[in-house]
């Protein structure tokens, strides 16, 4: 204010001078509210009163319009105008006219910006452009709407923040709004605010350069520019010598939240008034279950797209609402919980009773003889069939042959750019998975066999639409040719062209054999071998490939960790001195290794909430849950819990050098659900630590999650 006296004054001697004023109006847009408010008034009445008094002119008649947005606090610059009267009476003596002043609430803009929560050195060019291009229309439309207000001749002294250099870019333009963006991930990262409301937050603020400022007045044509003048004003306010840093830091602080505290509050108060509202819900789960019929389905699948994931769709209902919430998705009632207490309740069936139960879309996928869509007594008896296979006895030859592949696909990174381990993740398990389950290892098969479990994997999260070319479809088309290679292989084995096979299938079969005689014991069927043949590997494949990938992202970005690591690891390859392929007694000499993949699995949660169904109406921590509702356990949301982890997003495989709370660590599920796959994917996870530990001094990872 101070900086644009001079040119306020200068205007207001030009406009009285050249015309013969009765009626005056000013306008101070963006008039605020606190004891500076009428202080511009002030000093425009006194230059007025000033100059009319020495041309020998009566004064005008003032009308002061005040505008701010409406949020702005008009009664409290009221309550001051009865003393702000006197005063200029005292002051101006007889040579004062009437002057009215009134509140003209409303922005001065239209609807502003889309972006980030600011340009950033690193925002992409549209962003800047979009910015750019924001204040060009916003700053015609203002000075648009000020020429059809003002009379002509009239002046207008336009007082704006604005930057020094052309690019708008560079860190002096946009330092403060990347703290206020570091201050809000913080909040993020405490699970305070929503990421995405971060994310839908764009500051509506630009600080234009000189040249904008020109061409915005020219383009629109309604004003001449009479002066142009920059000024540097320290961002502290001042140069107050005497100030102590912490004051100065106060006093940035509240200059900045004189400008930001409305916006923020605007954006993100909702979320405080959800947490308030919390407690009301009685004991029914809180939570929102969307327009008739539809629910929240469009929500979820919305989720399923983004690149966020779908978990996006939990997190954001969990920081809403709590530990628990429900939703209806698909016509179905989904509860979620995130207590170890509640874990405990369901998977072991502490509470009323519960069974695994997939989406339809999901269960016709993996087939009706699956142990995931099976009767709670058939998943038994499955169970029973398949819990053999994983036995030391099969762990011990599988690492080996895990250890080739991966040393086999590591001698072949140099010869690539850049390698993106998801992708060499995926294939080293779906070769392993395949190799293990049926004996396929390489060839048209394995590449068969591949195509058609990544479209199966595909459709587990598609709308189920059968029509032609869609990806449920798509899925299902998949699914029945892998059923055909599978029938096609047991068919050979039958005809005594399976000899020499130790996988699984050729075990299941074996076991059927056996059993041909004992006419009490119940056998799995083909269909039964088949549709839990592809469950394994679809249980097992992308699990695995996204754990290790989670893991080399982990390790990399944590220094520390990768140090202690090598250390063990090469302490290890000292130890053995030969090259040899490693065993599974090898494993168990790797405990920080061993833990190193364990805090992965907690900060991964590659499976994050697991489904069930409630069999009779039931109450668990205070909330009902009525029969045939979906219960899931979200294990995500308990690994990530400060009060069961502390530092929960911190990647800290010492915290597991003790023993952990019972139900904290659930990547592998527990009760009669538990993982059958569980030794298998540590012991993959640790080869491929191992190997890339050893192998590889310093990579860039690539990673696509
Ligand atoms: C890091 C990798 C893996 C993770 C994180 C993982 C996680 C899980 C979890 C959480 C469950 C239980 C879900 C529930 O209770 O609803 C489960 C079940 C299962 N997993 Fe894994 N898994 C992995 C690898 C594997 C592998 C390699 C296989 C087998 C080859 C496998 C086979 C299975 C099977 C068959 C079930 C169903 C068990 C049942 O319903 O009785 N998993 N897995």
């Amino acid at each position: 204010m101070s900086v644009a006296k001079t040119a306020t004054k200068e205007a207001i001697v030009k406009t009285v001078c050249s015309n013969w004023i009765e009626s005056m109006g000013i306008a101070d847009l963006g008039c605020s509210s606190g004891p500076n408010t009428l202080v511009a008034v002030s000093e425009i009445v006194e230059a007025v009163c000033g100059i009319t008094r020495r041309l020998d002119r009566p004064c005008p008649e003032l009308k002061v319009y005040l505008n701010d947005l409406y949020t702005n606090d008009f009664n409290n610059i009221f309550t001051s105008l009865p003393a702000f009267y006197t005063k200029l009476k005292q002051d101006k003596g007889t040579h004062f006219g009437p002057c009215f002043i009134s509140a003209v609430p409303g922005s001065f803009y239209g609807v502003l910006n889309k972006g980030k929560i600011y340009i950033s050195e690193s925002s992409p060019e549209s962003v800047v452009d979009a910015y750019s291009s924001q204040f060009q229309s916003d700053f015609l439309m203002f000075l648009k709407c000020r020429s059809q207000e003002m009379v002509k001749g009239g002046r207008m002294v336009l007082s704006l923040i604005g930057r020094d250099s052309m690019d708008p870019t560079t860190p002096v333009s946009c330092y403060q709004w990347e703290l206020l963006g570091r201050a809000l991930m913080i909040l993020v990262a405490r699970g305070e605010i929503e990421e995405e409301k971060v994310d839908s937050f764009d500051a509506p603020y630009y600080a234009p350069c000189m040249e904008e400022v020109k061409l915005g007045v020219e383009k629109e044509g309604s004003f001449m520019i009479e002066a142009l003048e920059a000024y540097e004003i320290d961002w502290d306010g001042g140069d107050d010598k005497e100030m102590s840093h912490e004051s100065i830091g106060e006093r940035v602080a509240r200059t900045i939240r004189a400008v930001v505290e409305s916006m923020l509050e605007s954006h993100f108060v909702w979320q405080k008034r959800w947490y308030k509202n919390k407690s009301k819900a009685g004991n029914i789960p809180p939570g929102n279950e969307g327009i008739p019929f539809v629910g929240e389905t469009l929500h979820f699948m919305a989720a399923i797209r983004s690149t966020k994931g779908v978990y996006e769709f939990v997190r954001l209902r969990r920081l809403r609402y709590g530990k628990w919430f429900k939703t209806k998705i698909l016509g179905e009632t989904h509860v979620f919980m995130s207590s170890m207490e509640s874990g405990r309740a369901i998977l072991n069936n502490e509470v009323g009773k519960f069974s695994k139960r997939y989406i339809k879309s999901i269960a016709e996928l993996v087939g009706p003889h699956s142990l995931l869509s099976a009767s709670p007594r058939h998943h038994k008896f499955i169970r029973g069939r398949l819990f053999p296979l994983f036995s030391t006895t099969s762990l011990s030859p599988f690492v080996q042959h895990f250890d080739q592949l991966v040393v086999q696909a590591m001698s072949a990174w140099p010869r690539h750019d850049f390698v993106v381990i998801q992708h060499q993740a995926l294939m080293l398990t779906c070769k392993a998975m395949c190799k293990m389950l049926i004996g396929i290892d390489s060839g048209y098969q394995l590449e068969m066999m591949q195509k058609q479990v990544a479209c199966v994997c595909e459709a587990m999260l598609a709308l189920p639409l059968r029509f032609t070319g869609t990806r449920f479809y798509k899925g299902l088309q998949a699914r029945k040719r892998i059923m055909d290679i599978l029938e096609k292989a047991i068919n050979e084995r039958r005809s005594g062209s399976g000899c020499g096979h130790e996988d699984f299938l050729q075990r299941l079969l074996a076991e059927n054999e056996n059993k041909f005689n004992e006419e009490e014991v119940e056998r799995l069927t083909d269909k039964e071998i088949q549709d839990n043949i592809l469950t394994m590997i679809i249980a097992g494949q992308d699990t695995t490939a996204n754990a290790i990938t989670w893991m080399v992202k982990f390790v990399e970005e944590n220094q520390g960790v990768l140090d202690k690591l090598m250390e063990e690891q090469l302490q290890f390859v000292k130890k053995r001195k030969t090259c040899h392929i490693l065993t599974l007694e090898d494993l168990n000499e790797m405990p920080y290794a061993s833990k190193v993949v364990k805090e992965s699995l907690r900060m991964a949660s590659v499976v994050q909430w697991f489904p069930r169904v409630a069999l009779e109406d039931c109450e668990i921590e205070g909330f009902k849950i009525k029969k045939g509702w979906n219960v899931n356990v979200d294990a995500r949301s308990i690994h990530l819990d400060p009060t069961v982890y502390s530092e929960p997003n911190d990647f800290n495989p010492s915290r597991f050098n003790g023993e952990s709370k019972a139900y904290s660590f659930l990547a592998f599920g527990m009760g009669g659900r538990t993982c059958l796959g569980k030794n298998m994917a540590k012991a993959m996870m640790l080869v491929f630590l191992h190997r890339l530990i050893t192998t590889y001094k310093s990579v860039k990872y690539s990673y696509s999650l």
